[in-house]
């Protein structure tokens, strides 16, 4: 956990209070539909944390619009709306993936007239090929196994307001990014930016990642917490591939369960927890906010940065 006298430490409970009367109220079936979606996620934690998350969004969002506005009157300029880059980052397996969904769904539901799309860090890799080209397959995740220029363009050209901007796809099933494939963001009112890499600075660019946020969020929980989840995470990859010859996991789903989870293990502690310690941690500081998970995914407390 991080001491930083530059954070509010919030607890739960007092977090949960906390509210805006712009948003209604959400009621218990939106509640009950917004869980549905993603039967991981505990109703309670959307309601007690998620729910004042994007009320406190609202200030931004408030704000940020606003600045816009009176910027461009003041240069006398014509005033074009861009959205709201909110980044999501954490360990591999911390959760990210599920906070920015929920968060998407969220801010769906407050905003109706507002796009808000979500994009992961993982379509900016390289693909195996070129991984295994320069040698560097076990250095999945890593800063080097990403084409950052490529996802700078990428956030530079959503926040200037091209449209129709095209980003490349990762799949875990195949463990590799999909030849060909593409999906694309045309003019959101907020983007949420998902991966373990956006808050790193870069090796040889001029700008960040970072630079194009307006809020950012570190997932954070112990290292073996973060294990025991991925561990779980590659059982149920292994479950869904068991009758799926062409699935990256099928190989070991088909083996002996104690060698492909020992197989798991050496991988986390070899690549991920070493790419937590190096470049994922390091990076903390850095979050608008930090919201720390403890057993069974449950979030016990919230850091905000106060400048
Ligand atoms: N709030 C939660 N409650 C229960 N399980 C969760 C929760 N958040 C994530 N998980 C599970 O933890 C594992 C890792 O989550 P995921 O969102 O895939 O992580 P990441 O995107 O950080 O790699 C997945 O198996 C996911 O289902
Ligand atoms: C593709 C990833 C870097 C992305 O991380 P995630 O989506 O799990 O947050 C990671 O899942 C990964 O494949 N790491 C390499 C080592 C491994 O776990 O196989």
């Amino acid at each position: 956990m991080i001491e930083d006298r530059n954070y509010y430490e919030i607890h739960r409970e007092e977090w949960q209070t906390f509210h805006q009367d712009s948003i209604p109220a959400i009621t218990e079936e939106e509640l009950k539909e917004l869980t549905s979606l993603n039967d991981r996620l505990s109703l309670e934690d959307v309601k007690d944390v998620y729910v004042p998350l994007v009320h406190m969004f609202d200030i931004y969002l408030q704000q940020y619009r606003n600045l816009q506005r009176d910027k461009s009157r003041f240069l006398g300029r014509p005033y074009e709306p861009s959205p709201l880059i909110i980044g999501v980052t954490g360990s591999v397996a911390v959760g990210k993936s599920t906070t920015a969904r929920v968060l998407q769904n969220l801010l769906k539901r407050a905003y109706p007239t507002k796009a808000v799309e979500l994009v992961t860090t993982d379509g900016f890799l390289y693909p195996n090929r070129i991984l295994r080209e320069r040698n560097i397959m076990d250095r999945k995740g890593f800063p080097e196994s990403y084409d950052m220029e490529n996802l700078v363009q990428f956030l530079l050209d959503v926040k200037t307001g091209k449209p129709n901007v095209r980003f490349p796809v990762y799949s875990h099933r195949i463990y590799d990014i999909v030849p060909g494939d593409y999906e694309e963001v045309n003019h959101p009112d907020i983007l949420i930016v998902e991966g373990i890499n956006v808050l790193q600075l870069p090796s040889k660019q001029q700008i960040y990642v970072s630079d194009f946020f307006d809020f950012s969020i570190y997932v954070d929980a112990e290292e073996e917490m973060i294990e025991k989840w991925y561990i779980e995470r590659f059982e149920m990859l292994m479950d869904l591939a068991i009758d799926q010859p062409d699935n990256y996991y099928y190989n070991y789903a088909i083996g002996k369960r104690e060698d492909a989870i020992e197989m798991a293990r050496g991988v986390w502690k070899r690549v991920n927890l070493k790419n937590l310690r190096e470049y994922i941690y390091p990076t903390i500081t850095r979050a608008n906010l930090v919201i720390h998970k403890t057993t069974n995914h449950f979030i016990d407390e919230l850091y905000i940065k106060k400048y």
